[in-house]
Parts: C-alpha cells; structure tokens; sequence
C-alpha cells in the first residue's frame, strides 16, 4: 500500500519546503524558485550567444563595423581562470586564446562582470595606448586599500593626476636631475659589486637577487627620500628591515590575483589571502614611515632649497606652494608608490639580463670587449653618460626588454572613458577594461624574426640591426607603455640598469652553477620575474673599476 503511494505521487517532498524554508506559503516558494530559474535560464543563454562572455551582452562586441571576436569563458565568471591561479602565466594563456580564434588584432573576454580586450598587434595597441578615451586606468581593491587612487599611476585622468606628473617630470625624472643622483647611484652599484665579491669567496656562487633588490631599494630610497641604506649597520637596521617588509608584504598584495576585484558581491563572504585585513594593517605602518621621513625634512627646514638640483623628492614637494601643495596623505601616497614602482622592475630586469648574458657567453664576451674599450677611451671608471653611448650594451637591454618584458601585459590596465573607434573598424565602448599584450607582441614571428633567439644584434644599426625606440615610440617594443600615461620613470629605469649590467659584466666573468643550471621558467606576479632565483659563478676580473 505504501509503496503504490509512493509511487503515485512522488514529489510528496515538495509540500515540506515551506517548513524548511521558513515561509507561510507554497506560492511564495514557486515565485522564488521561477524567479531564480528564469535568471539563470537568461544569464546562460546570454553567455551562449555572446562572443566575449556575459560581461558582453546587448551587442556590446558589434558597435562597430567589424565586430570584436572573443571566447565566451564560463558562464557567470567568464575568463577569469585565464588570469588567476598559482602559476598562471596570463601573457601566453591570453596569447594563445588570440591566436587560436583568429583575433590578434584585438579580443574580447569577460572578467566576471568586467567586459575587457586585450590588444597583441603593435597598431591596435598604439591605437588604444595613445588614445584620450584611455588614459584612466581600472583600479583593484588592494591598490586603493594602499591609497595609491591618489598616486600618479592610478588617479584618474584630470587635473591632479597632470599635476603629479608634471611635478615628477621636471623633479624627479628630468634628465638633470637623473644625472644630479649619478654619485648617489654610483655608491649603491659599488656597494653591491663587493656584496657580491664577499658572497662569491664565502660560498664559490651568489644569489644575485638580493643583491640586486638592495641596490634598486637603496637607488629609489636616495633619488625619492634622501636616505640610504650603506653600511652592513645600514643594512641589518630595524628601520631597514621594517621598510623591506612593508615593500614585501605591498608587493604580495598589488600583485595578488583578487577575485572580488570581478565580483563585487564575493568580498562579502570569500576573501582566501586576506586582503582587506592586510591592506589595514599595512597603511598605517606606511603612513608612520614615511611620515617620519617627511617630518625629519621639515625638521632640516632646508627644503626651501629644493630648487637645488640634487634635492630628493620630499623637499621637492615640500616647496609646493599655493594650488599645487599636496596634503599630507597625497604625499604619502605618491613616495609610497615610486618605492612600489622603482625597484622590482629595474631588480628583475638586471637578473634576466644576467641569466641571458650567462646562457649566451659569446654575447657575455662581445658586450665585455666593448666595456673594456669603452674605460680605455674615458680614462677611468663608467659614468652613465659613458653607458648610454655603448650601442653593444644597449642593444643588450633592449633585447632583454624584448624577450623578458618586466611588464608582459604592460601591469597596469587602461580604461576606456568613452566609445572608441579603431582603425580597423572595431568599436571598444566606453568602460572596458583594455589591456596590451606586450609579450604577444614581441614574440610574434611576423613581427620579429625568430623571435626566441637571443639576438641584441637586431638593435645594432651597424650590424645590420634596427635602431628601435622602446620607451613609447614604436609599439613593436614598448616595454614601458605609451601614451600620455607612459612610463614616466623609464629613463631612470634604463640608466640605473644599463650602468649595474656595465659595472657586473666589466669586474667579473659570469659563468652557469653547475649545482644550479639557469632557468627561464617565469612567474608573473606584480611583474614576470624569474622563478628561480638566479645562482652563478661569478670570477672576479684583474680590472681597475
Ligand atoms: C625597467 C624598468 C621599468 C619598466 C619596464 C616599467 C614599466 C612600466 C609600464 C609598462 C607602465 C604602464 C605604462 C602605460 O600604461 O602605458 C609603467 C607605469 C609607471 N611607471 Fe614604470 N617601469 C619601469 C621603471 C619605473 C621606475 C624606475 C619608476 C619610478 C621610480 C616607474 C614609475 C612608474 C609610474 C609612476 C607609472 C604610472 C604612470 C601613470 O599612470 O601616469 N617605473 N611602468
């Protein structure tokens, strides 16, 4: 008897659902449940049917004559998974997806709600990098938990952010005032060279990594605050070891793939890294540090001086007057972020330089011969000037530019403030996010041949190379973006490194760990850096330096 009940009606369960739901009636369930239903019916059949995924619905794809072509990612997240996970090396997953559906040229792709295009073609890239419509940037939780929205890389496109760069142009970044902080510069490369000297007797190798972190901290920490971090003392300070660990624990979290940056409602209930509380309990650690440093510069009282051209930063903007003085919080926020921007980029890009000077000695001995010249010529020891003249080693760097791009998606992300049209008939509407794939770029067969070789000749006109602009001008190489939100700091950047590459490859002879072999593999994390730290033996040069 019971059994034929049960199988006469056998959705009996439905009617125990108000109990369990707590509601007064069955229709109130059915409404809800319809509801829900119906949403997730349309939201799968808009993902079904939308090129780009769902952050791509209502024809977005198709404002143009051509319409943008994209993969459709999972529904609701989209293509989320491209960019995230441990491991995840976004440039080539993004570079293969491009290249597999035929859109080079440009691709859209949803990031949860967030419609994105990502651009691997040297004119759809110069198009969007040099566009008005896209000089503001997206902004990710953790970078406005750390202020930087009042930061130059970050505040919107307008009269502050042109304030700011204007300001560190002519204060920090002018060609003068890069030259004013060489002795700065030459005391930090010293001071690692015999860092280096002291590891290589102690241990027969070195980690050059460190080495490289200190110098770039040390080169920023002059240039931008004044202070330098020398001796051993310097080195093992309290101050020290509190300013290394904020800039560790600030990298982790800008570079930290957040979720809740593409939806929004998970922040409620799923943040695995923590990056709220983090972020909380770093700021005023920050504030209190450089707060410090600002409060001893107005204690010197000299800063009326900062006209003088080897003032650091802080006096520079402590003389701001009238509509351009910032307020405690902005400055705080602008030297924070030079820190943030200054010193893993010229670190990592120094320690690839390395790792390919090492894997391809007869570059290693062709750029030696041309210091080696180089210091008969000058007399004495290298000076940036002597640097930037040596065509060998700058093809050198640029060539590592072109292989290992610091920033192989650019690291930061444009905007688009209003439609924009391209030239090749596509339309990109206003708020998306684009970005540009540099590494898809340098590496593309049509663009440069044989790509993965290891080449500086290509960049030496005499040589039969090209002489190609890589800080903005010709987006077949621009590792530092272009555009009115180019990289400002990419002439420091280029100094410090073609000068630290210069001293290491004139005093010692680099050769392969045997114990520790180079490898290439990446990891992309702020910025693509080497996943293993690179271990060498580095044998000291009978020269004079
Ligand atoms: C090898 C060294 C470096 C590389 C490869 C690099 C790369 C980049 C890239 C790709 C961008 C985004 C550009 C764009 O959107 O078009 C950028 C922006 C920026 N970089 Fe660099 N950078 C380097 C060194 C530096 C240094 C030494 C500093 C300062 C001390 C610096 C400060 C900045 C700032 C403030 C921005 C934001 C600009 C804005 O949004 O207006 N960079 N950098």
């Amino acid at each position: 008897m019971s059994m034929s009940m049960a199988t006469k009606d056998s959705s009996w369960w439905i009617f125990t659902l108000p109990a369990f739901l707590g509601s007064e009636t069955l229709l109130d369930q059915y409404i809800i449940f319809s509801l829900l239903a119906a949403f997730v019916s349309l939201a799968l059949l808009t993902w079904a049917f939308t090129p780009g995924g769902a952050a791509w619905k209502n024809g977005r794809t198709r404002g143009g004559a051509a319409a943008i072509p994209g993969p459709r990612g999972l529904p609701f997240i989209g293509s989320l998974f491209t960019l995230s996970g441990r491991g995840c090396l976004a440039h080539r997953s993004l570079a293969a997806i491009a290249s597999s559906m035929n859109a080079k040229q440009l691709m859209a792709f949803s990031l949860g709600s967030t419609p994105a295009v990502v651009a691997s073609d040297p004119q759809i890239a110069k198009e969007i990098l040099t566009s008005v419509h896209f000089a503001d940037r997206p902004i990710k939780q953790s970078a406005r938990s750390l202020m930087f929205s009042r930061a130059i890389g970050f505040a919107p496109n307008g009269t502050y952010w042109r304030l700011l760069r204007r300001i560190a142009a002519s204060h920090l970044f002018a060609p003068r005032r890069i030259a004013a902080h060489e002795p700065g510069r030459q005391k930090d490369c010293a001071a690692m060279l015999s860092g280096i000297a002291d590891e290589q007797s102690l241990n027969g190798s070195v980690t050059l990594r460190k080495h490289l972190q200190a110098a770039a901290l040390n080169n920023i920490m002059g240039g931008v605050f004044g202070r330098r971090y020398e001796t051993a003392a310097d080195a093992a300070s309290p101050e020290m070891r509190e300013l290394e660990e904020m800039v560790r624990e600030g990298f982790e979290l800008l570079g930290a793939f957040n979720w809740s940056d593409y939806l929004p409602w998970l922040s409620y209930f799923y943040d695995p890294s923590r990056i709220v509380e983090r972020c909380e309990t770093l700021v005023p650690r920050v504030r209190k540090f450089v707060k410090n440093i600002i409060k001893e510069h107005e204690e010197r009282s000299n800063y009326g001086n900062a006209t003088d051209i080897a003032a650091d930063f802080v006096d520079v903007l402590l003389s701001l007057d009238g509509e351009e003085k910032l307020n405690e919080d902005d400055m705080i926020a602008v030297l924070w972020e030079m820190i943030f921007r200054g010193t893993d980029t010229t670190a990592l890009l120094t320690e690839w330089i390395m790792a390919e000077l090492i894997l391809n000695p007869e570059v290693q001995s062709k750029l030696r011969k041309e210091l080696d010249s180089a210091v008969t010529a000058a007399a004495g020891d290298l000076t940036d000037a002597d640097v930037a003249a040596l065509p060998y080693l700058q093809a050198v760097v640029k060539e590592t530019l072109r292989v290992h791009p610091p920033g192989p998606l650019l690291s930061w992300a444009r905007l688009s403030t209003s439609d924009v049209h391209l030239s090749n008939g596509m339309v990109v509407p206003a708020a998306t996010t684009a970005m540009v794939n540099m590494w898809s770029i340098t590496h593309d067969p049509a663009v440069w041949a044989e790509p993965l070789v290891f080449k500086p000749e290509r960049f030496v006109a005499a040589m039969g190379g090209a002489d190609v602009d890589v800080r903005g001008g010709d987006l077949r190489l621009a590792p530092f973006g272009a555009g009115r939100r180019v990289c400002p700091g990419k002439n420091l950047g280029m100094t410090t490194v073609a000068l630290w590459v210069a001293k290491l490859v004139r005093r010692f002879e680099w050769a392969a760990d045997e114990n520790k072999p180079v490898d290439l593999s990446e990891v992309l994390k702020l910025s693509c850096e080497m996943k293993f730290p690179l271990t060498a033996v580095a044998l000291e040069r009978n020269v004079l330096i």
